[in-house]
């Protein structure tokens, strides 16, 4: 079985993921994309965080009635912040019969090269990389690179940090979440 790995903080999920997401699973060989919910993101700070349990919670709701889409919690036992290499060994691990690959905007391929052990990520494993609008260049080591497929799905310019603000600033963001989403932060008072 061929699984993508959607690595991510999910703080929360919103449609531009749920839509990349379903895009790989209808337009790859992946069987399934599973969401894996990051405790804590190497390069990301803890404010303004919900706790890890809510945040699967919500990855939950928005994938329920999706059958290639899953949500994840195996960074929950794992050492903060979460290095993706670490998470990789876990789960060949846990599963050594699955294929795992990776799911990556063209942004965070734009600073893969600090991430820890990339070098053996790529070695090992298979990255998607999807369109994304975002500063910097593409380190010259991944052009044309056998183990980096590129992916030409929609560009959704969407971030949780703006729907966060948006919510703190009393707006309605209704439409960039999944309605499950929705409801239960609304109904959780979250993010205000
Ligand atoms: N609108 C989007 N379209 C495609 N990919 C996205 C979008 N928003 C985030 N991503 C990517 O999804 C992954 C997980 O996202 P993450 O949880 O960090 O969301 P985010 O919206 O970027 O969050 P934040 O604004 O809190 O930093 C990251 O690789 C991120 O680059
Ligand atoms: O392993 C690393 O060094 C590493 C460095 C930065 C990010 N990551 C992973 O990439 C995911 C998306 O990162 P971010 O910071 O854009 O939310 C995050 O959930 C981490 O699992 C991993």
């Amino acid at each position: 079985m061929k699984i993508g790995l959607y690595f991510g903080t999910f703080n929360p999920i919103h449609v531009g993921h749920l839509t990349i997401a379903n895009h790989l699973v209808e337009h790859s060989d992946l069987d399934q994309v599973w969401f894996v919910v990051t405790p804590l993101s190497p390069f990301k700070k803890k404010s303004s965080l919900l706790d890890n349990y809510h945040r699967l919670e919500m990855v939950h709701l928005a994938t329920k009635d999706y059958d290639k889409l899953r949500p994840s919690d195996i960074e929950f036992g794992l050492k903060e912040p979460n290095y993706t290499i670490d998470t990789l060994t876990y789960l060949f691990e846990k599963h050594p019969n699955y294929e795992f690959s990776l799911i990556m905007g063209e942004d965070n391929l734009k600073s893969f090269h600090k991430w820890k052990n990339y070098e053996l990520i790529l070695e090992n494993h298979s990255i998607y990389v999807y369109p994304r609008i975002s500063e910097g260049k593409i380190d010259t080591q991944f052009n044309d690179h056998s183990k980096i497929i590129k992916v030409d799905a929609p560009i959704m310019e969407l971030s949780s940090t703006f729907i966060r603000n948006e919510i703190k600033d009393g707006k309605n963001v209704r439409p960039m979440l999944p309605e499950h989403v929705w409801q239960f932060i609304d109904e959780m008072n979250f993010y205000r």
